[in-house]
């Protein structure tokens, strides 16, 4: 299987559309930039859906599931059962995940990418197994060419499903035992940092398990040192879901399908998207800032500012289907108020305007 079609372009998100939708902005009753990021991500929906009343009614969430050779190492507070376990429990509507889409109205789809507890064929779950399970990334490269072609190809397949589907927006979410160490070791990779600074307690290790997963992560650093290109350094020390995201990430972007990325998991993936890609960034909007050490670098790396610090640490997407209503509220200020030659209202004093900021 071949990767040519991660080069691609990507369109670029409409100028002119976003310079109507900040003029707008500049019109409606309140002093001008007072709905802050509201405003910023109405226009930036605005620009991307090259829409003047952009929406985000439909929404699409596909969360990827897959296993870690990693787990073996010992740097989850659970057991590698517990991923195809909540494969189902995704697919029987019990996760936090299945409970947001259902209270957003939104499409939720699950696809097990290769889980070495695998619940098999289930309704509702799509099964694009590469694997069971990733190998050791401390030991080889965790994915071979053919089995990353073949994660990346399944995330773009979720993309496509969506615009097909007639999504405003994508979102993509997974499920993974140790995948923050994997994450981790991602982002030590794409920003050259040492694992200390990047090593959290993923699903809740303790002090001395977050030191232990450090030098797991630094193994892992020295054995693939030579990878010093962005989807070698994805093949070598993601996972089949992390590689999934980014597949969506990028076909998302192609297609002109704008992405609400999630947590620490999701964002490690479209930084390694971006650097792949860089026409992805444009695309990509942030919903929080997860609870995960090295969230905060890998946002910086990508000049984010996310709508929501919640403490969230959950990952299935759930941080982002948080920030949906967030969006929709947006989109209906954005649509729905009055200008002020509409309301009659007085806008600013000429010689105040020259002082506002
Ligand atoms: O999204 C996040 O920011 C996030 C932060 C910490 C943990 N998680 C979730 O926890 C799982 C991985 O944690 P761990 O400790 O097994 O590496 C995986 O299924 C993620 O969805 C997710
Ligand atoms: C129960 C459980 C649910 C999750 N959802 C995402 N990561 C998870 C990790 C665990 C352990």
């Amino acid at each position: 299987m071949n990767t040519d079609w991660l080069a691609a372009p990507c369109p670029s998100p409409d100028a002119a559309s976003a310079d109507a939708a900040r003029a707008r902005q500049a019109q409606l009753t309140k002093p001008p930039g007072s709905l802050g990021a509201l405003e910023e991500v109405a226009v930036q929906l605005a620009a991307l859906q090259r829409a003047p009343r952009p929406a985000v009614e439909r929404v699409w969430i596909s969360v990827f599931a897959g296993d870690h050779g990693v787990a073996e190492e010992g740097v989850s507070a659970f057991p590698q059962a517990v991923t195809g376990e909540m494969v189902r429990n995704f697919a029987s509507g019990g996760a936090a995940i299945s409970v947001l889409a259902r209270e957003l109205g939104a499409t939720l789809e699950v696809v097990n990418l290769g889980t070495v507890n695998d619940p098999g064929e289930i309704p509702g779950v799509r099964r694009a197994v590469v694997a069971p399970c990733t190998a050791n990334f401390c030991r080889a490269p965790a994915m071979t060419e053919a089995q990353f072609a073949a994660a990346l190809e399944a995330g773009a397949a979720s993309a496509r499903a969506a615009r097909a589907a007639g999504a405003q927006l994508f979102v993509g979410g997974e499920m993974g035992i140790a995948n923050t160490t994997a994450a981790a070791a991602l982002a030590c990779a794409l920003l050259d940092a040492a694992p200390a600074a990047l090593t959290g307690a993923g699903t809740g290790l303790d002090a001395a398990g977050v030191v232990h997963k450090a030098a797991v992560i630094a193994r892992a650093l020295a054995l693939h040192a030579e990878a010093r290109e962005p989807r070698e350094q994805l093949r070598r020390l993601g996972g089949f879901e992390i590689a999934a995201l980014a597949g969506a990430y990028i076909a998302a972007a192609q297609a002109g399908l704008p992405v609400l990325v999630d947590g620490f998991i999701t964002t490690a993936a479209a930084l390694a998207a971006a650097r792949i890609n860089p026409g992805v960034r444009g695309w990509l909007l942030f919903a929080h800032r997860s609870h995960e050490r090295g969230h905060a670098a890998l946002l910086r790396a990508l000049d984010a500012a996310p709508l929501l610090d919640l403490g969230l640490r959950l990952g299935e997407a759930s941080g982002a289907a948080a920030a949906v209503p967030l969006l929709r509220l947006a989109c209906a200020l954005h649509g729905g108020m009055a200008t002020f030659a509409q309301a009659g209202v007085s806008g600013a004093a000429d010689d105040a305007r020259g002082h506002a900021a």
